[in-house]
């Protein structure tokens, strides 16, 4: 069962000086007291990092093996009271569901990875190869102070993983349209991340006699130039072409034929995709209109007014090149752009037979998750902290194992964040053989089974 205290405490970041640190050390005795054999068994040492974040060293009986990683965040994105079906902190279950913040982004995998590895613990299991679990308490707003500080205090160490996973993707049911069975993702590399802020500055005065353009007025055409002005398609450059492609026979006549076609038929395809939200984010570089700040009083020409836009970068392309197309989009020297954050997308994780990774995903997908009918490489639309461990390794990957219906994606960070009790459970399964199954020294034989790759 969920341990549901996790997720009332409202462990918000808003701002990357703006945590609620109290909740964050609430979560931290919360977590002692709740999974007692992790933080007292001999083999284990734990940490704080960075004052919130933890790190876990779970020391494996054979060192020639190398270690893995399982990442999670505790911090969450702040959430409204109205809108919610009930109050976001207040993790009510209704109907097989548990309501909060966190649910599924992203205490489901702190407090499923320790739980699993508490159940083992009590069996007096011990691992053959060692692993790293951190927990980050800033992921929401870079990760900079949390995860950054765990990879880079492993980097000092000497530390290097065989395979790092982290959340970004799911188990998708009826997401993907024309895909009527539930198929796992593991995102293999993350879209870059550029986010800008805009400002317009005019005289300020009476609005008794406004001027022809205000501040306002000129920023609003601004972001409006950009809203309308989608990113190039750029659909079949990335790794979504290596996704729709595994994911091929999952459609059906004649849709299995144009997704094997690809080469020919992006065009088209990029086109019926892009009409939903999560299918355009495999399309194209995104724009996001996420902030805008102007005026004091209805009577006062404001002298300032400002927005951020928030641009998750498509595989193929790069920040320099996505600032470039913005700067000719909004064409007006009174807009002055400065760069808030910036980086490109992450590289690309190996997916093959030789991936140790991929491999145990794959048992363990197939062990917890029978009813899957495919496995494929995706692309995660969002960022993660998996993103400051590239020194660490190059086999990141994303995989959150929670069944996401299609209305599921817009809960995260949207209103009734929610998992099913039952979810919350496969999700533990899931980690606890994962830990088994990651004792394998070789790898596992091809398995004969529906679950083609
Ligand atoms: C053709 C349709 C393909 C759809 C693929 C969409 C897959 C959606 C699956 C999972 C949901 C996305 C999770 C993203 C995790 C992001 C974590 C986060 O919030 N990080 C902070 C940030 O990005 O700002
Ligand atoms: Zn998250
Ligand atoms: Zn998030």
């Amino acid at each position: 069962m969920f341990s549901l205290g996790a997720i009332k405490i409202p462990t918000v970041a808003f701002l990357r000086k703006q945590l609620n640190t109290t909740a964050l050390i609430e979560f931290g005795k919360y977590i002692q007291k709740v999974f007692p054999a992790v933080f007292s068994t001999e083999f284990i040492q734990h940490e704080v990092v960075g004052e919130y974040s933890y790190l876990f060293t779970v020391r494996g009986s054979d060192p020639q093996l190398m270690p893995y990683m399982l990442l999670a965040h505790m911090d969450v994105v702040p959430a409204s009271e109205e809108g919610w079906k009930f109050p976001p902190f207040s993790a009510e279950e209704d109907e097989g569901y548990i309501y909060g913040r966190g649910t599924l982004d992203n205490k489901n995998s702190a407090i499923g990875i320790l739980q699993a590895l508490e159940f083992l613990l009590r069996r007096n299991y011990r691992p053959r190869r060692s692993f790293y679990i951190g927990i980050g308490h800033d992921e929401e707003v870079s990760g900079l102070d949390g995860g950054k500080q765990i990879a880079m205090l492993l980097q000092a160490r000497g530390v290097k993983l065989s395979f790092l996973l982290d959340e970004g993707s799911g188990i998708l049911d009826g997401v993907i349209e024309g895909i009527k069975s539930p198929v796992a993702l593991i995102a293999v590399t993350e879209k870059g991340s550029l986010t800008l802020n805009l400002t317009v500055r005019s005289d300020p005065g009476h609005s008794s006699a406004p001027p022809k353009e205000t501040s306002i007025g000129i920023l609003a055409a601004a972001v409006s130039r950009l809203e309308k002005n989608p990113m190039p398609r750029l659909f079949g450059y990335g790794p979504e072409l290596m996704m729709f492609e595994h994911l091929a026979s999952e459609f059906a006549f004649p849709l299995n034929i144009v997704m094997k076609n690809l080469w020919l038929f992006s065009p088209l395809v990029s086109r019926i995709i892009e009409r939903k939200p999560t299918g355009n984010s495999m399309v194209r570089t995104t724009t996001a209109l996420t902030i805008f700040k102007a005026g004091i009083k209805f009577n006062v020409i404001p002298h300032l007014a400002s927005a951020a836009v928030n641009f998750r970068i498509h595989p193929a392309q790069k920040v320099a090149e996505v600032l470039e197309i913005v700067k000719d989009t909004i064409d007006d020297d009174r807009v002055e752009i400065t760069v808030t954050e910036a980086f490109d997308p992450l590289p690309i994780s190996p997916w093959d037979d030789q991936a140790l990774g991929v491999q145990i995903f794959r048992r363990t997908i197939m062990d917890v998750f029978p009813h899957v009918s495919s496995i494929a490489p995706g692309v995660c639309i969002g960022n993660t902290d998996s993103r400051h461990f590239t020194n660490l390794t190059d086999a990141i990957y994303r995989f959150n194992p929670v069944v996401l219906k299609a209305d599921d994606v817009s809960r995260i960070h949207g209103w009734n964040e929610r998992i099913s009790v039952k979810d919350y459970e496969k999700q533990v399964e899931f980690l606890f053989q994962l830990i088994q199954n990651s004792d394998i020294d070789k790898l596992p034989k091809p398995h004969l089974s529906t679950h083609e790759l």
